[in-house]
C-alpha cells in the first residue's frame, strides 16, 4: 500500500477549475518529486492534500484512510507537515519561538531538537535571533526544522531551493537525504538538477493533469521525455 494515494483529484478555486483528475501514488520512504511548469498545479496539489483547498471527495488517502474533506489541523495530526513556498515562519519571533510554536505542546523532545541542531547548525547558533534577520537559506532551514520537530510520516515541501545560493542548496540536499531516511518527502521543485539528485519516484503535472509518473532514474535517462515535459522555464541540469 502507498503512503499517500491521490486518485482522480479535482480542485476548483472559486470559479476556476485548476486540477483535473490528478492521480499519483507516493510510496513510503525517500523523496518523491513533483515536477511541472509554472502554473501547472504543483502548489495547488500540495495545498489540496493539506486541506487548504478542497479536493474532490474521496480523492486523497493516507495510509489507506480518506483524508479529503478533513480539516487541515486534523490532517496535520495524522502526521503530515507542509513547508509552503513562503516558508510560513514568523519574522518577528526568534528562532526558538518559531520552533516552540511548531511543537504540539510547547515542549521539545530533546532527541529531536538535537537532530535539528545536527542537520542545521546555523539554527542553534542563531537560536535567540529574530527570524527576519536570518539569511534566505537559514529561513528555509527553520521552515524545514519546524516541520520535523514533531514526529511526521510525510512532509510536503514547496520549492525549497528558490533563490538560494548553490552552496546552500547543496547543504539543503544533504539535510533532505538524511530526513528522508526516516520521513517520506513529497518535494515540488523547478530546479531539476536538485530534484534528480534526490528523487526516487516522480510525477510530472501539466495544466492541472498528471502527464507522467515513474522512477527518477528512468526519467533522467530519457532526454526526449524531459525535453517534451519540462519547459525551458525549468532549470535543466
Ligand atoms: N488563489 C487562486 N485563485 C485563482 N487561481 C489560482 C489561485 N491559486 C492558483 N491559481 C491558478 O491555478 C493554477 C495552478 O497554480 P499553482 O500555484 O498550483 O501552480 P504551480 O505549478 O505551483 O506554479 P509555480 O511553479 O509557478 O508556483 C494557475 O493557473 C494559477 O493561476
Amino acid at each position: 500500500m502507498s503512503l499517500l494515494s491521490i486518485q482522480n483529484m479535482d480542485v476548483s478555486i472559486g470559479q476556476y477549475s485548476v486540477l483535473h483528475g490528478v492521480t499519483f501514488d507516493v510510496p513510503e520512504g525517500g523523496v518523491f518529486v513533483l515536477l511541472g511548469r509554472n502554473g501547472a498545479g504543483k502548489t495547488t496539489t500540495l495545498r489540496a492534500i493539506m486541506g487548504l483547498w478542497q479536493p474532490s471527495p474521496g480523492s486523497v488517502s493516507f495510509r489507506g484512510e480518506q483524508i479529503a474533506g478533513m480539516h487541515t489541523s486534523d490532517i496535520a495530526k495524522k502526521g503530515i507537515a507542509f513547508v509552503p513556498e513562503n516558508m510560513g515562519i514568523f519574522g518577528g519571533l526568534t528562532v526558538a519561538e518559531n520552533m516552540v510554536l511548531a511543537t504540539a505542546n510547547g515542549k521539545f523532545d530533546q532527541t529531536r531538537l538535537k537532530r535539528v541542531y545536527e542537520l542545521f547548525p546555523a539554527l542553534e547558533q542563531f537560536w535567540d535571533k529574530q527570524a527576519w534577520s536570518l539569511s534566505g537559506g537559514q529561513k528555509q532551514m527553520l521552515a524545514v526544522a519546524r516541520a520535523i520537530i514533531e514526529p511526521r510520516d510525510l512532509i510536503l515541501i514547496d520549492e525549497p531551493t528558490k533563490g538560494l545560493a548553490p552552496s546552500i542548496i547543496a547543504a539543503m540536499g544533504e539535510a533532505f537525504r538524511e530526513i528522508s531516511a526516516q520521513t517520506t518527502i513529497l518535494l515540488v521543485e523547478q530546479n531539476f538538477a536538485f530534484a534528480k539528485s534526490l528523487g526516487r519516484d516522480m510525477a510530472v503535472i501539466d495544466d492541472g493533469r498528471v502527464v507522467h509518473t515513474g522512477t527518477m532514474a528512468d526519467f533522467v535517462a530519457d532526454t526526449e521525455l524531459q525535453n517534451r515535459l519540462l519547459s525551458l522555464s525549468m532549470e535543466a541540469g
